[in-house]
């Protein structure tokens, strides 16, 4: 059924596992990560962009959801990823979706408390969960000095004084990761000391990592091999987001490691078929590459297979 993160999370905390939460834009992104679903028998978070809502229409990517909910039977949760205004949030409270992010976390703290307060009252008045963001995410380059660190990572007083003043439902925290295929430039690093101390502050209370793919090498490999340019491409290694998922993280936000594997595929099926142009011929193999590393991920790094 379409549900909350409310359930899971508290489950996840418990297990000391993690939720997949990921990005979708498209009927076979969202079949390939259903399909790993239902194999593992795992809680799905969907997880919807302003830039997906534009690219699809809300309408297509709502209905393929219910049709996930409805095809599956697994505990799904239909999710506003990186809402920037009060307004896109209340739209999809209203249009059916079960949990919403507000992403204040460019404002400055009061600011970004009384953006996040006034979702958090709107989209519980409807039943609906609210993620936030404190902290902005950005890589621990060697180069970044540590009090350029503390101002962009999460101040664990603040995220305390953060969740009692909003009554937000998780935190998206910063502690070294960063959204797309090149995180680090120097060795990859998060700092767990940071995230300790979070979350011994915030006992029971949900963590959310963004920017937590780990950019495979082998898809990377497989694109630069088939016309692809994407040199130095590093994420976060598999080890670090296991910890994470033990130490009060229980959602883990994946995008890039979902579009690496659709298009090492693609690309690949291209260079060795030149005479095929059935865009199913492609599309096939490359939600079939997303549905493996979706499998894997629930796995060998969430921990989240047979918790539905
Ligand atoms: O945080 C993410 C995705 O992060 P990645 O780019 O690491 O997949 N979406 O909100
Ligand atoms: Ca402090
Ligand atoms: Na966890
Ligand atoms: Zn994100």
């Amino acid at each position: 059924p379409l549900v909350t993160s409310k359930e899971m999370f508290k489950k996840a905390y418990k297990g000391g596992y993690a939720i997949g939460a990921f990005n979708v834009n498209n009927m076979e992104i969202i079949q390939g990560i259903v399909e790993a679903g239902k194999e593992e028998n795992a809680p799905l978070i969907l997880q919807v962009s302003a830039g997906a809502r534009k690219y699809a229409q809300p309408v297509y990517l709502k209905k393929l959801v219910e049709a996930a909910v409805e095809y599956s039977g697994l505990p799904i949760v239909l999710h506003l990823d990186h809402g920037d205004s009060f307004e896109i949030c209340k739209a999809c409270v209203d249009d059916g979706f079960t949990s919403v992010m507000i992403d204040g976390s460019k404002y400055p703290f009061e600011e970004n408390i009384a953006l996040t307060k006034k979702v958090v009252d709107y989209a519980h008045s409807k039943g609906v969960v609210v993620e936030a963001e404190l902290g902005r995410l950005s890589g621990i380059e060697d180069a970044v000095s540590v009090s350029e660190r503390d101002a962009a990572f999460t101040d664990p007083d603040e995220a305390v004084e953060f969740v009692e003043r909003t009554g937000v439902d998780s935190l998206a925290i910063a502690i070294g990761t960063s959204h797309g295929a090149y995180k680090f430039k120097g060795e990859p690093r998060l700092d767990f000391e940071r995230l300790e101390k979070i979350s011994s502050m915030l006992p029971n209370f949900p963590l959310v990592l963004h920017g937590a793919s780990s950019v495979p090498q082998e898809f990377v490999e497989i694109c630069n091999k088939y016309g692809g340019q994407i040199p130095g491409a590093k994420g976060v290694p598999e080890d670090m987001l296991r910890k994470a998922a033990e130490m009060g993280v229980c959602k883990i936000n994946i995008d890039t490691d979902l579009r690496l594997a659709m298009t090492a595929s693609i690309r690949k099926y291209l260079a060795e078929n030149p005479s095929h142009f059935d865009p199913r011929q492609y599309l096939g193999p490359g939600r079939e590459a997303i549905k493996q590393m979706v499998i894997h991920k629930m796995r060998d790094v969430l921990g989240c297979s047979g918790k539905a």
